[in-house]
């Protein structure tokens, strides 16, 4: 196949920062998604109806003319959050979901939650407005191995939810093992994951491939082979429970080649065509709309989009970094040649 057309594809897991970075990062998922679920974790978080609509404001005064770009809000989930701000945002019509940080987990987590049942009075306001729940699905504890989080997480916390809230929406966000695939797949109730495109073309080698590599340095971290292959058959198995969700989380290059250097990826420039990347190397080009388009909005109760994308199979080249503001970002798959290609 060297051409296909889906519907417009939506990302539901997306990081677009704020200021300039705002500015240079948004175009490169307007220019093919036509909605996404809008990560809060800004410095300080959006943690109120009256943040999100102020962000959502500036994040549309950034879109390039005439773009019909939707992001669809998130608030920050911490240990103040009130059922009353609960119900504000389910009453409006622009956030979409809560997001939760365990404390320190990742990029600007720090209001995130320490203690989950703090939280349960929130939780269950979010279940009785249908107000689905995005994980951060990891513990952060010091005596659990970096590469263990995620299936610690399911097994401590998720699985003493799921029961506890058997109505919340849950979104396990950026899946990375087979446990968490697992899980997913035979849990009861709503419940979904999003998987990116790094966690699916990548193993835990890439981290050191030659030497130390900042910029395939994400949280959750990549992991073994083994997991690797369990979410391609996720993504690509056409379970309406997996969907498509970038995590494309920009830094500058200063703060990623550092001493400590900061957590995410940046894939927004080449998101759609590195799926179809895999989709195709997995002999599944044809659960690629299902999985970017279609289960996304099924499980946020919206509609699907009318329009359509057409991808061709065609090489270019990506940049090997991108200006933004008065710093650099240097995007997933920098430099290098990229076998499928959006028609304008
Ligand atoms: N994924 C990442 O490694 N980083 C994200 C935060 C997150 O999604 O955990 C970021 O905001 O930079
Ligand atoms: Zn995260
Ligand atoms: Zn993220």
């Amino acid at each position: 196949m060297n051409r296909i057309e889906i519907r417009r594809p939506d990302d539901w897991h997306l990081h677009l920062r704020d200021g300039d970075m705002l500015a240079a990062v948004v175009p490169a998922t307007a220019r093919v998604f036509g909605r996404a679920i809008v990560m809060p974790n800004l410095k300080p978080p959006v943690r109120s109806l009256e943040d999100a609509r102020a962000y959502r404001d500036r994040i549309l005064a950034a879109l390039p003319e005439g773009s019909s770009f939707e992001p669809l809000m998130t608030l920050y989930l911490t240990e103040t959050t009130t059922p009353e701000d609960i119900r504000e945002a389910a009453e409006s019509d622009f956030v979409h979901a809560v997001k939760y940080y365990p404390a320190g987990a990742t990029t600007n987590s720090d209001s995130g939650v320490r203690d989950l049942e703090r939280v349960y009075p929130v939780l269950e306001a979010m279940e009785r407005h249908g107000v689905p729940l995005l994980m951060h699905g990891e513990v952060t504890d010091g005596d659990i191995d970096v590469f263990d989080r995620e299936a610690v997480f399911i097994e401590r916390h998720l699985e003493k939810l799921r029961p506890r809230f058997p109505e919340l929406k849950m979104v396990l966000e950026h899946a990375t093992t087979a446990d968490a695939i697992d899980y997913v797949k035979s849990a009861p109730g709503p419940i979904a994951a999003t998987i990116t495109v790094h966690h699916l073309m990548y193993n835990r080698n890439a981290l050191f491939e030659g030497g130390l590599r900042p910029h395939h340095y994400c949280l959750p971290l990549i992991k073994r082979e083994r997991h690797r292959q369990a979410l391609v058959a996720a993504a690509t198995g056409g379970n309406e429970r997996f969907f498509l969700g970038t995590d494309s989380a920009p830094h500058p290059r200063h703060a990623k080649e550092s001493d400590c250097g900061c957590a995410g990826i940046y894939s927004a420039p080449a998101a759609i065509e590195l799926y179809a990347e895999i989709f195709e190397a997995a002999g599944a080009l044809d659960k690629l709309e299902s999985f970017a388009s279609l289960h996304g909005p099924d499980f946020y109760g919206l509609p699907h989009h009318e329009d359509r994308i057409a991808l061709e199979k065609r090489e270019w080249t990506l940049d090997a970094e991108l200006a933004a503001g008065g710093e650099t970002i240097v995007p997933l798959r920098a430099g290098a040649s990229i076998g499928w290609q959006v028609k304008d």
